[in-house]
């Protein structure tokens, strides 16, 4: 059994980070909190705001600092952002202050699930099938080497992915401090 502060999902656009996490959040009855929101709501602006102004890299900064921030608390469920897993410091302290789920799913699934979403920076583009193939095939490695847990969403609803998670996660994950 593993024992940590805070539950944590990463993994790809669409896989249901914010949609399962809230869900899941209920039932183990922590502070659910999304970091994309977060980044948005200290920022006063949009995520498509900070692409334009700041570019990748400016936003890439922003969600350290608040994933930072947040996993010095406890008894959260953090949905982080599709790409947060790409700084070395941010997967470090979410190995570190968290129980990391990596929630799945394949590219067909993100196309199906995203087909009308215009909130997403790097999915304004016609090419976009193309560019989920790039970013799960850079991203993929280092979901798998962040997560404690992975966890394939394609052919489940919401509902039950969270009664499914529910039940293994009682069985991995502890609430409580980390590891001294
Ligand atoms: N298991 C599922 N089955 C069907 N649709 C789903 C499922 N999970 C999420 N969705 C739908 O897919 C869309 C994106 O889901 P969600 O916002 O939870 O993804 P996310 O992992 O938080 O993505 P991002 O990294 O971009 O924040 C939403 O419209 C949601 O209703
Ligand atoms: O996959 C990504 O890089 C992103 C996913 C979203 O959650 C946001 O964090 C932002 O749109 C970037
Ligand atoms: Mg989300």
């Amino acid at each position: 059994m593993d024992t940590a502060p805070n539950l944590v999902l990463i993994g790809p656009m669409g896989a249901g980070k914010s949609s399962i996490g809230k869900r899941l959040a209920e039932r183990f009855g922590l502070a659910f909190v999304d970091a994309d929101r977060e980044v948005e709501t200290q920022t006063g602006v949009s995520i498509a705001t900070i692409f334009d102004c700041e570019g990748e890299a400016g936003f890439r900064e922003r969600e350290r600092s608040v994933l930072a921030k947040l996993l010095d608390g406890r008894d959260q469920l953090i949905a982080t952002g599709g790409g947060a897993v790409l700084d070395a410091e941010s997967r470090a302290l979410m190995r570190r202050h968290g129980f990391v789920v990596h929630l799945h799913v394949d590219v067909d699934g993100q196309l199906q699930r995203l087909a009308r979403c215009t909130n997403r920076p790097l999915l304004q583009r016609e090419d976009r099938e193309e560019v989920l193939r790039v970013l799960a095939a850079a991203r993929e490695p280092l979901y798998a080497e962040t997560a404690d847990l992975r966890f394939d969403t394609r052919d489940l609803s919401p509902a039950d992915a969270t009664s499914l998670l529910t039940k293994l996660l009682a069985e991995r994950w502890k609430p409580g401090a980390e590891a001294a």
